[in-house]
Protein backbone atom coordinates (compact mmCIF):
# COMPACT_ATOMS: atom_id res chain seq x y z
CA UNK A 1 0.00 0.00 0.00
CA UNK A 2 1.21 3.42 -0.51
CA UNK A 3 2.66 5.90 2.13
CA UNK A 4 0.00 8.60 0.93
CA UNK A 5 -2.69 9.55 3.76
CA UNK A 6 -6.39 9.02 2.74
CA UNK A 7 -9.58 10.65 3.50
CA UNK A 8 -12.37 8.29 5.04
CA UNK A 9 -14.18 9.15 1.53
CA UNK A 10 -11.38 7.76 -0.40
CA UNK A 11 -11.07 4.61 1.44
CA UNK A 12 -14.75 4.01 1.19
CA UNK A 13 -14.77 4.44 -2.43
CA UNK A 14 -11.47 2.38 -2.86
CA UNK A 15 -13.21 -0.68 -0.83
CA UNK A 16 -16.54 -0.27 -3.18
CA UNK A 17 -14.39 -0.87 -5.76
CA UNK A 18 -12.40 -3.50 -4.51
CA UNK A 19 -15.43 -5.29 -3.73
CA UNK A 20 -16.90 -4.79 -7.14
CA UNK A 21 -13.82 -6.22 -9.08
CA UNK A 22 -13.12 -8.51 -6.54
CA UNK A 23 -16.85 -9.93 -7.35
CA UNK A 24 -16.62 -9.73 -11.31
CA UNK A 25 -13.41 -12.10 -11.03
CA UNK A 26 -14.17 -14.20 -8.16
CA UNK A 27 -15.31 -16.77 -10.49
CA UNK A 28 -12.64 -16.66 -12.52
CA UNK A 29 -10.26 -17.99 -9.11
CA UNK A 30 -9.97 -16.34 -5.17
CA UNK A 31 -6.71 -14.36 -5.78
CA UNK A 32 -5.15 -11.46 -3.54
CA UNK A 33 -6.08 -8.21 -5.35
CA UNK A 34 -3.36 -5.57 -5.89
CA UNK A 35 -4.23 -2.23 -5.32
CA UNK A 36 -2.46 0.90 -6.07
CA UNK A 37 -4.16 4.00 -4.63
CA UNK A 38 -4.51 7.41 -6.30
CA UNK A 39 -3.14 10.65 -4.79
CA UNK A 40 -6.51 12.43 -3.86
CA UNK A 41 -5.56 15.63 -5.45
CA UNK A 42 -3.28 16.72 -8.32
CA UNK A 43 -3.41 13.40 -10.27
CA UNK A 44 -4.68 14.48 -13.88
CA UNK A 45 -2.44 15.27 -16.49
CA UNK A 46 -5.29 16.62 -18.69
CA UNK A 47 -8.59 18.43 -18.20
CA UNK A 48 -11.09 20.05 -20.29
CA UNK A 49 -13.58 23.07 -20.00
CA UNK A 50 -16.10 25.14 -21.19
CA UNK A 51 -15.78 28.66 -21.35
CA UNK A 52 -18.83 30.82 -20.30
CA UNK A 53 -18.17 34.96 -21.45
CA UNK A 54 -20.43 37.60 -19.44
CA UNK A 55 -19.72 41.00 -20.55
CA UNK A 56 -16.16 41.33 -20.32
CA UNK A 57 -15.55 38.48 -17.94
CA UNK A 58 -14.64 35.02 -18.81
CA UNK A 59 -14.44 32.17 -16.69
CA UNK A 60 -14.17 28.43 -17.30
CA UNK A 61 -16.98 26.15 -16.25
CA UNK A 62 -18.52 22.49 -16.45
CA UNK A 63 -21.37 20.10 -16.41
CA UNK A 64 -23.23 18.88 -13.63
CA UNK A 65 -23.31 15.00 -15.21
CA UNK A 66 -26.98 14.35 -13.17
CA UNK A 67 -28.58 18.01 -13.48
CA UNK A 68 -26.74 19.47 -16.72
CA UNK A 69 -26.35 22.59 -15.31
CA UNK A 70 -23.28 24.75 -16.01
CA UNK A 71 -21.21 25.25 -12.69
CA UNK A 72 -17.61 27.93 -12.54
CA UNK A 73 -15.10 26.64 -12.17
CA UNK A 74 -11.56 28.43 -10.84
CA UNK A 75 -9.50 26.02 -10.00
CA UNK A 76 -9.83 21.97 -10.67
CA UNK A 77 -8.86 19.99 -7.95
CA UNK A 78 -7.82 16.56 -10.11
CA UNK A 79 -6.05 18.40 -12.20
CA UNK A 80 -2.17 18.47 -11.78
CA UNK A 81 -0.68 21.28 -9.59
CA UNK A 82 0.22 22.97 -12.89
CA UNK A 83 -3.26 22.73 -14.96
CA UNK A 84 -4.41 25.03 -11.93
CA UNK A 85 -1.39 27.27 -11.88
CA UNK A 86 -2.02 27.73 -15.62
CA UNK A 87 -6.09 28.22 -15.45
CA UNK A 88 -5.49 31.12 -12.79
CA UNK A 89 -2.62 33.28 -15.06
CA UNK A 90 -4.69 31.72 -18.45
CA UNK A 91 -7.92 33.85 -17.40
CA UNK A 92 -6.20 36.72 -16.33
CA UNK A 93 -4.61 37.05 -19.48
CA UNK A 94 -7.28 36.21 -21.28
CA UNK A 95 -9.93 38.61 -20.05
CA UNK A 96 -8.30 41.63 -21.04
CA UNK A 97 -7.43 40.16 -24.56
CA UNK A 98 -10.34 40.84 -26.69
CA UNK A 99 -8.44 39.19 -29.54
CA UNK A 100 -7.74 36.11 -27.73
CA UNK A 101 -10.93 35.67 -25.70
CA UNK A 102 -13.54 36.65 -28.70
CA UNK A 103 -15.59 33.36 -29.68
CA UNK A 104 -13.37 31.15 -27.58
CA UNK A 105 -15.63 27.95 -26.30
CA UNK A 106 -12.72 25.84 -24.91
CA UNK A 107 -9.48 25.01 -23.51
CA UNK A 108 -7.72 22.16 -22.87
CA UNK A 109 -5.00 21.65 -20.49
CA UNK A 110 -2.40 18.51 -21.52
CA UNK A 111 0.41 18.16 -18.85
CA UNK A 112 2.62 15.67 -17.58
CA UNK A 113 4.97 15.09 -14.43
CA UNK A 114 8.18 17.13 -16.66
CA UNK A 115 5.78 20.27 -16.01
CA UNK A 116 5.67 20.96 -19.92
CA UNK A 117 2.37 22.48 -21.07
CA UNK A 118 -0.02 22.23 -24.34
CA UNK A 119 -2.88 24.59 -24.25
CA UNK A 120 -5.46 24.29 -26.78
CA UNK A 121 -7.96 27.44 -26.97
CA UNK A 122 -10.87 26.11 -29.13
CA UNK A 123 -12.95 29.16 -31.59
CA UNK A 124 -16.26 29.68 -33.20
CA UNK A 125 -14.00 31.79 -35.20
CA UNK A 126 -11.51 31.98 -37.81
CA UNK A 127 -8.00 32.37 -36.79
CA UNK A 128 -6.30 35.85 -37.95
CA UNK A 129 -2.24 37.00 -38.05
CA UNK A 130 -3.75 38.86 -34.56
CA UNK A 131 -4.72 36.54 -33.16
CA UNK A 132 -1.44 34.71 -33.65
CA UNK A 133 0.56 37.54 -32.48
CA UNK A 134 -1.71 37.97 -29.85
CA UNK A 135 -1.20 33.99 -28.63
CA UNK A 136 2.53 33.87 -29.10
CA UNK A 137 2.92 36.92 -26.65
CA UNK A 138 0.76 34.86 -24.43
CA UNK A 139 3.00 32.08 -24.46
CA UNK A 140 6.11 33.92 -24.11
CA UNK A 141 4.63 35.24 -20.92
CA UNK A 142 3.88 31.67 -19.76
CA UNK A 143 6.68 30.40 -20.72
CA UNK A 144 8.39 32.09 -18.31
CA UNK A 145 6.46 30.87 -15.45
CA UNK A 146 6.12 26.98 -16.76
CA UNK A 147 9.38 26.63 -19.10
CA UNK A 148 7.98 24.71 -22.15
CA UNK A 149 4.56 25.54 -23.23
CA UNK A 150 2.46 25.38 -26.69
CA UNK A 151 -0.38 27.05 -27.85
CA UNK A 152 -2.77 25.14 -30.21
CA UNK A 153 -5.52 27.09 -31.43
CA UNK A 154 -8.09 25.46 -33.08
CA UNK A 155 -11.06 26.56 -35.08
CA UNK A 156 -13.13 24.82 -38.09
CA UNK A 157 -10.66 23.61 -40.66
CA UNK A 158 -8.23 25.56 -38.56
CA UNK A 159 -5.44 24.18 -36.53
CA UNK A 160 -2.56 26.88 -35.63
CA UNK A 161 0.51 25.17 -33.32
CA UNK A 162 2.50 27.94 -31.60
CA UNK A 163 5.84 25.32 -30.98
CA UNK A 164 4.62 21.86 -30.50
CA UNK A 165 1.51 19.85 -30.42
CA UNK A 166 2.40 17.61 -27.65
CA UNK A 167 4.73 17.49 -24.76
CA UNK A 168 7.99 15.23 -23.79
CA UNK A 169 6.63 13.70 -20.60
CA UNK A 170 9.12 12.12 -18.11
CA UNK A 171 7.97 8.76 -16.50
CA UNK A 172 10.14 6.95 -13.45
CA UNK A 173 9.45 3.33 -14.01
CA UNK A 174 11.42 1.39 -11.72
CA UNK A 175 14.94 2.83 -11.68
CA UNK A 176 14.26 4.56 -15.01
CA UNK A 177 13.07 7.49 -16.62
CA UNK A 178 11.59 7.11 -19.62
CA UNK A 179 10.38 10.18 -22.00
CA UNK A 180 7.38 9.78 -23.85
CA UNK A 181 5.74 12.19 -26.71
CA UNK A 182 2.39 12.97 -25.63
CA UNK A 183 0.22 14.36 -28.35
CA UNK A 184 -2.48 16.70 -27.72
CA UNK A 185 -5.78 14.63 -28.62
CA UNK A 186 -4.42 11.23 -28.26
CA UNK A 187 -4.70 8.45 -25.70
CA UNK A 188 -2.42 8.73 -22.90
CA UNK A 189 -2.94 7.35 -19.76
CA UNK A 190 -4.48 10.55 -17.11
CA UNK A 191 -2.81 9.38 -14.08
CA UNK A 192 1.02 9.69 -14.22
CA UNK A 193 1.84 8.59 -11.22
CA UNK A 194 -0.63 5.60 -11.01
CA UNK A 195 0.08 4.65 -15.13
CA UNK A 196 4.08 4.17 -13.53
CA UNK A 197 2.59 2.07 -11.34
CA UNK A 198 1.08 -0.03 -13.23
CA UNK A 199 3.56 -0.45 -15.59
CA UNK A 200 5.85 -1.45 -12.73
CA UNK A 201 3.17 -3.72 -12.00
CA UNK A 202 3.46 -5.81 -15.42
CA UNK A 203 6.61 -5.72 -15.46
CA UNK A 204 6.40 -7.28 -12.22
CA UNK A 205 4.50 -10.24 -14.36
CA UNK A 206 7.34 -11.56 -16.35
CA UNK A 207 10.51 -12.50 -15.53
CA UNK A 208 13.42 -11.91 -17.95
CA UNK A 209 12.81 -14.26 -20.89
CA UNK A 210 14.27 -15.10 -24.11
CA UNK A 211 11.32 -14.70 -25.60
CA UNK A 212 9.13 -11.99 -27.21
CA UNK A 213 6.54 -9.77 -26.30
CA UNK A 214 3.65 -9.38 -28.41
CA UNK A 215 1.70 -6.38 -27.34
CA UNK A 216 -1.81 -5.29 -29.15
CA UNK A 217 -3.03 -1.83 -28.76
CA UNK A 218 -0.10 -0.43 -27.57
CA UNK A 219 -0.96 3.84 -27.93
CA UNK A 220 2.34 5.43 -27.70
CA UNK A 221 4.75 2.73 -26.19
CA UNK A 222 3.33 3.27 -22.88
CA UNK A 223 4.34 -0.90 -21.55
CA UNK A 224 6.38 -1.33 -24.67
CA UNK A 225 9.27 0.31 -24.23
CA UNK A 226 10.06 0.07 -20.30
CA UNK A 227 8.22 -3.84 -20.65
CA UNK A 228 11.55 -4.10 -24.10
CA UNK A 229 14.18 -4.75 -20.90
CA UNK A 230 12.23 -8.11 -19.91
CA UNK A 231 12.07 -9.54 -23.18
CA UNK A 232 14.59 -10.34 -26.10
CA UNK A 233 12.35 -8.45 -28.58
CA UNK A 234 8.38 -6.17 -28.49
CA UNK A 235 6.45 -6.33 -31.29
CA UNK A 236 3.31 -3.28 -30.28
CA UNK A 237 0.51 -2.99 -32.86
CA UNK A 238 -1.75 0.43 -32.65
CA UNK A 239 -4.57 1.57 -35.02
CA UNK A 240 -4.09 5.52 -34.83
CA UNK A 241 -1.39 7.44 -37.02
CA UNK A 242 -0.58 9.92 -34.36
CA UNK A 243 0.43 7.56 -31.40
CA UNK A 244 2.34 4.80 -33.86
CA UNK A 245 4.15 8.06 -34.67
CA UNK A 246 5.45 8.96 -31.69
CA UNK A 247 6.30 5.47 -30.32
CA UNK A 248 8.37 5.56 -32.83
CA UNK A 249 9.92 8.59 -31.80
CA UNK A 250 9.29 7.33 -28.16
CA UNK A 251 11.81 4.42 -29.55
CA UNK A 252 14.57 6.62 -30.68
CA UNK A 253 14.98 9.38 -28.23
CA UNK A 254 14.75 6.33 -25.62
CA UNK A 255 17.84 4.13 -27.48
CA UNK A 256 15.59 1.11 -27.06
CA UNK A 257 16.65 -1.42 -29.82
CA UNK A 258 14.85 -4.06 -29.29
CA UNK A 259 11.01 -2.57 -30.42
CA UNK A 260 8.81 -2.19 -33.48
CA UNK A 261 5.99 -0.90 -33.70
CA UNK A 262 2.96 -1.59 -36.50
CA UNK A 263 0.34 0.17 -37.50
CA UNK A 264 -2.02 -2.10 -37.74
CA UNK A 265 -5.76 -2.74 -35.87
CA UNK A 266 -5.89 -5.65 -33.49
CA UNK A 267 -8.39 -7.40 -35.93
CA UNK A 268 -5.78 -6.90 -39.29
CA UNK A 269 -2.67 -7.70 -36.82
CA UNK A 270 -4.19 -11.06 -35.94
CA UNK A 271 -5.30 -11.97 -39.71
CA UNK A 272 -1.50 -11.27 -40.61
CA UNK A 273 -1.02 -14.00 -38.20
CA UNK A 274 -3.47 -16.70 -38.39
CA UNK A 275 -3.97 -16.30 -42.21
CA UNK A 276 -0.75 -15.26 -43.51
CA UNK A 277 -2.01 -11.98 -45.29
CA UNK A 278 0.31 -9.72 -45.92
CA UNK A 279 0.00 -5.60 -45.32
CA UNK A 280 2.58 -3.15 -46.41
CA UNK A 281 2.47 -1.57 -43.22
CA UNK A 282 4.52 -4.88 -41.97
CA UNK A 283 7.47 -4.95 -44.33
CA UNK A 284 10.21 -5.45 -42.62
CA UNK A 285 9.02 -7.39 -40.06
CA UNK A 286 9.04 -11.55 -40.45
CA UNK A 287 6.24 -12.42 -38.16
CA UNK A 288 8.08 -15.72 -38.34
CA UNK A 289 11.27 -15.06 -36.82
CA UNK A 290 9.32 -14.08 -33.27
CA UNK A 291 8.82 -16.49 -30.63
CA UNK A 292 5.94 -15.06 -28.60
CA UNK A 293 5.74 -16.16 -25.33
CA UNK A 294 4.00 -13.77 -23.83
CA UNK A 295 1.10 -11.40 -24.96
CA UNK A 296 -0.15 -7.88 -23.18
CA UNK A 297 -3.15 -6.56 -24.51
CA UNK A 298 -4.84 -3.27 -23.25
CA UNK A 299 -7.95 -2.60 -25.42
CA UNK A 300 -10.47 0.58 -25.42
CA UNK A 301 -13.55 -0.05 -23.16
CA UNK A 302 -15.17 -2.57 -25.64
CA UNK A 303 -12.33 -5.25 -24.93
CA UNK A 304 -11.32 -7.75 -27.23
CA UNK A 305 -13.35 -9.05 -30.21
CA UNK A 306 -13.82 -12.89 -30.82
CA UNK A 307 -10.94 -13.47 -32.92
CA UNK A 308 -7.79 -11.69 -31.36
CA UNK A 309 -9.54 -13.86 -28.38
CA UNK A 310 -8.76 -16.93 -29.60
CA UNK A 311 -5.63 -15.30 -31.32
CA UNK A 312 -3.65 -14.71 -27.87
CA UNK A 313 -5.00 -17.75 -26.59
CA UNK A 314 -1.83 -19.58 -28.44
CA UNK A 315 0.41 -17.87 -26.25
CA UNK A 316 1.60 -18.78 -22.72
CA UNK A 317 1.30 -16.05 -20.76
CA UNK A 318 -1.35 -13.18 -20.68
CA UNK A 319 -1.52 -10.05 -19.40
CA UNK A 320 -4.76 -7.69 -20.08
CA UNK A 321 -5.09 -4.33 -18.87
CA UNK A 322 -8.76 -2.92 -18.99
CA UNK A 323 -10.03 0.49 -18.44
CA UNK A 324 -13.78 -1.98 -18.20
CA UNK A 325 -14.11 -4.64 -16.27
CA UNK A 326 -17.24 -5.60 -17.34
CA UNK A 327 -15.84 -6.62 -20.58
CA UNK A 328 -12.54 -8.30 -18.82
CA UNK A 329 -15.16 -10.46 -17.31
CA UNK A 330 -16.71 -11.12 -20.36
CA UNK A 331 -13.08 -12.04 -22.20
CA UNK A 332 -12.38 -14.14 -19.36
CA UNK A 333 -14.82 -16.34 -19.73
CA UNK A 334 -13.09 -17.82 -22.82
CA UNK A 335 -9.45 -17.07 -21.84
CA UNK A 336 -9.76 -19.17 -18.60
CA UNK A 337 -10.84 -22.49 -20.86
CA UNK A 338 -7.06 -22.45 -21.70
CA UNK A 339 -5.57 -20.23 -19.44
CA UNK A 340 -5.29 -19.77 -15.27
CA UNK A 341 -6.07 -16.52 -13.48
CA UNK A 342 -2.81 -16.21 -11.48
CA UNK A 343 -2.32 -12.39 -10.13
CA UNK A 344 -4.91 -9.71 -10.24
CA UNK A 345 -4.66 -5.73 -10.26
CA UNK A 346 -6.42 -2.61 -9.51
CA UNK A 347 -5.08 0.53 -9.95
CA UNK A 348 -7.13 3.58 -9.29
CA UNK A 349 -6.73 5.90 -12.11
CA UNK A 350 -9.89 7.47 -11.49
CA UNK A 351 -10.38 8.11 -8.29
CA UNK A 352 -13.92 9.72 -6.99
CA UNK A 353 -15.14 8.06 -9.95
CA UNK A 354 -16.94 4.71 -10.35
CA UNK A 355 -13.87 3.73 -13.24
CA UNK A 356 -12.25 0.80 -12.42
CA UNK A 357 -8.86 -0.01 -14.13
CA UNK A 358 -7.76 -3.73 -13.60
CA UNK A 359 -4.86 -6.05 -14.69
CA UNK A 360 -4.84 -9.72 -15.01
CA UNK A 361 -2.23 -12.48 -15.73
CA UNK A 362 -2.84 -15.54 -17.09
CA UNK A 363 -1.07 -18.55 -17.83
CA UNK A 364 -1.98 -21.80 -20.34
CA UNK A 365 -2.86 -24.48 -18.37
CA UNK A 366 -1.13 -27.94 -18.90
CA UNK A 367 -2.59 -29.89 -22.07
C1 LIG B 1 -6.70 2.07 -23.52
S1 LIG B 1 -5.69 2.71 -24.81
C2 LIG B 1 -4.13 2.03 -24.35
C3 LIG B 1 -2.91 2.62 -25.01
C4 LIG B 1 -1.57 2.27 -24.38
N1 LIG B 1 -1.48 0.87 -24.00
C5 LIG B 1 -1.26 3.15 -23.20
O1 LIG B 1 -1.10 2.64 -22.08
O2 LIG B 1 -1.14 4.38 -23.37
C6 LIG B 1 -6.25 1.77 -26.18
C7 LIG B 1 -5.51 2.02 -27.47
O3 LIG B 1 -6.06 1.15 -28.45
C8 LIG B 1 -6.10 1.81 -29.70
N2 LIG B 1 -7.13 1.10 -30.50
C9 LIG B 1 -8.46 1.27 -30.47
N3 LIG B 1 -9.06 0.37 -31.27
C10 LIG B 1 -8.09 -0.39 -31.81
C11 LIG B 1 -8.07 -1.52 -32.71
N4 LIG B 1 -9.20 -2.01 -33.21
N5 LIG B 1 -6.89 -2.06 -33.03
C12 LIG B 1 -5.72 -1.56 -32.49
N6 LIG B 1 -5.67 -0.52 -31.66
C13 LIG B 1 -6.84 0.07 -31.32
C14 LIG B 1 -6.38 3.25 -29.35
O4 LIG B 1 -5.94 4.11 -30.39
C15 LIG B 1 -5.59 3.42 -28.04
O5 LIG B 1 -4.29 3.87 -28.30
Amino acid sequence: MSTIMHSHEYLTQLEEKKARLGHLLNEFGNHELVVIPSKETGYRMRAEFRVWHEGDDLFHIMFNSETKEKYRVDSFAPASQTINEAMDILISQLRPSKTLRKKLFQIDYLTGLSGELVLSLLYHRQLDEEWEAAAENLRSLLSKRFGTVNIIGRARKQKKILGNDFIIEELPVNARTYQFKHIENSFTQPNAEVNCKMIEWAMSQCGSSDGDLLEMYCGAGNFSLPMASKFRRVIGTEIAKPSVNAAQFNIDVNEIENVDIVRLSAEEFTEALKTGRTFSRLNGIDLQAYNFTTVLVDPPRAGLDEDSLKMIQDYPEIIYISCNPETLAENLKMLTQTHELVATALFDQFPFTHHIEAGVKLVKKPV
